[in-house]
C-alpha cells in the first residue's frame, strides 16, 4: 500500500490550519447540540405531543422517545426525472426503521430545481440561489429537534450541496445520503449534442430536436451524462456519506430498495445512544464531514472530471462545517491527480457504462492503492474508506460488497498506472482580469490556449443573435459578463454550447470567457468560468471592450486582456444591466445583495452566519 502522496498531505494540512479557529468553534457546536439534542429530552410534552399527533402505528415508540426517530428529508417531485423515484421512499424507510426498532418521519421537504428545464430560461437565475434556499428548509425541517438521525434524499446539482450545507449545521445527528439512481441509457449523448448543433444551423428543425431530446431523457432516473448532478453522488461516495456503491444503481430494481433498506438500519446503529445505552460507533454527520473528507471530494472531481459547479458548491459546503478552501488547494491537488475515468461530456461512455465498467469501487480502491486518497475518514459504513472500494450486489437476494480487481472497458475507466491524463484537468486560471475556473478533461488540448480578440455581451441572447446574424465566424473570445451573482444569480450559460460547438467545428479558434457558470455537462468548447470578481460592483471583466485581445490559457494559467496599461487604467465600468425581475427572480434580491465571491462559494447565508458567529 503506497504511503500518502506528499502533496495531498500538504494540502490537507494546509486547510486544517486555515481553517483550526472555524473548526473548533463548529466542533463546539456539535457537542453542545448532541448534548440538548439527546432523546427529545429538551422538548415539553406539550412540543413531543404535537411531534407525534399524527405518527400513526409509530406512535407509541416515538412517545417512549428510547428509539431513534429519523427524520428525513425529502426533495420529491415528479417533475424532476431523478427525485420522481423518490415519492415512495418515505414508506420504505419507515417500515425498514421498524425493523429495527426505530422510527422515521418526513421532518421536511425541500425544493429540487431541475437545471435541464430551466437552462436558457429566466428561471435558471434561481438555480444557484436554490441551493441555499435548499440549506434553509433543510434546516427548518430539522429544527423540530424530534430527531436522533437524518436521512436525506437528494440527487441533483443543487439539491445535495443545499442539503449537506443545512444539515451540516445539525452535524451532531448522524445522516446518511440516500440517492435513487441514474435512468437507464437512452439515445447517446454525442448523438444529441449532434443533433442540437444541426437544429443551431438550422439543419434540422424543433420536432427533430424534441425527438432526439426525449430519446435521451425518457425515464425515471437522473440525467446520464456526468454532469453536477452524478457529480454530487460520486462525491458522496468520496465522503463516505451514502452506503458503499449506492451511487449509480439504477431506480425500480431491486439492489436499489436494498440498499435503500441498509441505509436505513445502518443510521440506526451509528446515532448517540442504542437501546437506550450510549453507542460506542457514534458517527455525526460533523465528525464525517472533516477537511481529508472535503480533501477526497475534490480529489474525487479530478480522478473523474466532474463538474466544474463544484468548485462553488465544495467551498460552501466546507464553510458548513468550519473548513474553508480556495482554488488554490483545487489546482494543487488536480496537479497531482490522474484522470481515471471518461464519462460523458468527458468521453463517449454515460454513468450506466461507468458503472458497469467497474465505477466507484474501482476509481476508490485504485486511488487508496496508489496513496492519492485519504483512507482514514469517518464513513458511514463499518470501517473507513476502504469499504467503498467494492461494488454492492445482490447474492441470493442478500445485500453484499465484492471487490473490483480491474476495470471492466478501459475506454472508460483506467488504472492509476495507465491513466487519460497524469492530472485531474481543472485549472486555475489568474491574471489582470482576476481569478477564473477551466475544465479541460473535455477539451481537446490544442485548445487549452486561445488568444483572439473579444466579442462582448451583457446576455446570452445577445450571442445567440450575433451568431444566427453570422457576426462571429470568426476566431473569438466570447465574453458574457454581469452573469456574477450579485448580478442576476450567476446562472449557467450551457444554451451557448451548441452554438459555439458550430463555431469551433468550423476550424475557428473559439472560448468563452465570464463571470458566470457553465453545466457540468458542457465539454468541448474551452470555458474560463466562475471570473472573480465579477463585473458588478467593479470586476476588471467589465472593462473589456470588442475587439480587445484576450488571452486564456490553461497550459500556463493565464487570464488576461492583452491592453496596454494607459488605456486599461483610464477605462471605466458599464452600468450594469437593471436586476431581474419576473419569475420571482426579484425575490431574491436579498441573496444577490449579500452573496459572496464564487471561490468562497457564492452563498449570502454563509456569508452572512460568518459575519456574525
Ligand atoms: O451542471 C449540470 O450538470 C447541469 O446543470 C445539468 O444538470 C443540466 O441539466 C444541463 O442543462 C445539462 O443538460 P442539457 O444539456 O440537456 O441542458
Ligand atoms: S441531472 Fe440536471 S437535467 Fe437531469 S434531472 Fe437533474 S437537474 Fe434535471
Amino acid at each position: 500500500m503506497t504511503d500518502l502522496h506528499p502533496v495531498i498531505a500538504k494540502v490537507t494540512e494546509r486547510i486544517v490550519q486555515r481553517s483550526a479557529a472555524s473548526r473548533l468553534k463548529y466542533l463546539d457546536l456539535i457537542e453542545r447540540g448532541r448534548d440538548a439534542g439527546t432523546n427529545r429530552d429538551q422538548l415539553s410534552c406539550g412540543n413531543l405531543a404535537h411531534g407525534f399527533a399524527a405518527s400513526g402505528e409509530d406512535k407509541a415508540v416515538i412517545r417512549t422517545g428510547r428509539a431513534m426517530n429519523i427524520g428525513i428529508v425529502t426533495s420529491y417531485n415528479d417533475m424532476l426525472s431523478a427525485h420522481q423515484p423518490y415519492g415512495r421512499y418515505p414508506e420504505q424507510i419507515k417500515i425498514a426503521a421498524r425493523e429495527v426498532g426505530a422510527t422515521a418521519q418526513v421532518a421536511g421537504g425541500v425544493p429540487a430545481m431541475c437545471d435541464g428545464v430551466t437552462q436558457g430560461q429566466a428561471g435558471m437565475d434561481l438555480s444557484l440561489f436554490s441551493r441555499d434556499t435548499i440549506a434553509l428548509s433543510t434546516a427548518v425541517s430539522l429544527s423540530h429537534a424530534m430527531f436522533e438521525g437524518a436521512l436525506l434524499l437528494g440527487i441533483c446539482d443543487k439539491i445535495v450541496p443545499g442539503l449537506l450545507i443545512g444539515a451540516l449545521r445539525f452535524g451532531h445527528l448522524p445522516t446518511i445520503l440516500i440517492p435513487a439512481g441514474p435512468m437507464p441509457s437512452g439515445l447517446a449523448n454525442k448523438e444529441k449534442v449532434r443533433i442540437r448543433q444541426l437544429y443551431a444551423e438550422g439543419k434540422v428543425g424543433r420536432d427533430e430536436l424534441l425527438e432526439s431530446e426525449s430519446a435521451s431523457y425518457h425515464g425515471a432516473g437522473t440525467c446520464t451524462f456526468y454532469g453536477t448532478a452524478n457529480s454530487n453522488q460520486m462525491m458522496m461516495e468520496m465522503m463516505g456519506l451514502h452506503m458503499p456503491g449506492s451511487a449509480f444503481v439504477n431506480p425500480g430494481t431491486k439492489l436499489r430498495s436494498e440498499l435503500t433498506r441498509a441505509a436505513t438500519h445502518r443510521i440506526a446503529d451509528i446515532g448517540w445512544a442504542k437501546d437506550g445505552q450510549p453507542n460506542d460507533d457514534y458517527r455525526p454527520l460533523g465528525h464525517c464531514v472533516d477537511e481529508k473528507a472535503i480533501v477526497n471530494a475534490i480529489i474525487g472531481l479530478m480522478a473523474t472530471g466532474g463538474s466544474t459547479n463544484h468548485a462553488i458548491h465544495v467551498p460552501a459546503i466546507a464553510r458548513a462545517a468550519g473548513i474553508h478552501v480556495d482554488w488554490t488547494d483545487f489546482a494543487e491537488i488536480s496537479d497531482v491527480v490522474p484522470l481515471l475515468a471518461r464519462v460523458y461530456p468527458n468521453g463517449s461512455g454515460d454513468v450506466n457504462h461507468f458503472h458497469a465498467a467497474g465505477g466507484m469501487a474501482y476509481i476508490i480502491r485504485e486511488l487508496l492503492e496508489n496513496g492519492l486518497l485519504h483512507r482514514d475518514i469517518l464513513t458511514v459504513a463499518r470501517a473507513d474508506l476502504t469499504d467503498y472500494g467494492k461494488e454492492p450486489v445482490l447474492e441470493d437476494e442478500a445485500l453484499q460488497w465484492r471487490d473490483v480487481p480491474a476495470s471492466r472497458d478501459e475506454a472508460m475507466l483506467r488504472p492509476v498506472s495507465n491513466p487519460f491524463s497524469a492530472d485531474g484537468g481543472m485549472r486555475l486560471l489568474a491574471g489582470n482580469l482576476g481569478r477564473c475556473v477551466m475544465k479541460v478533461s473535455a477539451v481537446d488540448p490544442v485548445r487549452w490556449t486561445i488568444e483572439a480578440p473579444a466579442a462582448v455581451f451583457q446576455d446570452q441572447d445577445d450571442v445567440l443573435r450575433a451568431f444566427k446574424a453570422g457576426e462571429l465566424e470568426r476566431d473569438v473570445v466570447v465574453v458574457v459578463r454581469f452573469q456574477g451573482p450579485k448580478a442576476n444569480g450567476m446562472p449557467e450559460l450551457h444554451k451557448l454550447t451548441p452554438a459555439l460547438g458550430v463555431l469551433q467545428d468550423r476550424g475557428f479558434k473559439v472560448a468563452l470567457l465570464t463571470d458566470g457558470r457553465m453545466s457540468g455537462a458542457s465539454g468541448k468548447v474551452p470555458a474560463a468560468i466562475h471570473l472573480s470578481p465579477e463585473a458588478l460592483g467593479g470586476g476588471p471583466i467589465g472593462k473589456l471592450r470588442d475587439g480587445d485581445l484576450v488571452r486564456v490559457c490553461a497550459q500556463t494559467g493565464a487570464v488576461d486582456a492583452l491592453v496596454d496599461a494607459a488605456t486599461w487604467e483610464a477605462r471605466d465600468i458599464p452600468p450594469a444591466p437593471p436586476p431581474p425581475y419576473d419569475t420571482g427572480r426579484e425575490l431574491f434580491a436579498l441573496f444577490r445583495h449579500h452573496s459572496d465571491l464564487a471561490e468562497q462559494g457564492a452563498s449570502p447565508i454563509l456569508a452572512a452566519m460568518e459575519s456574525e458567529i
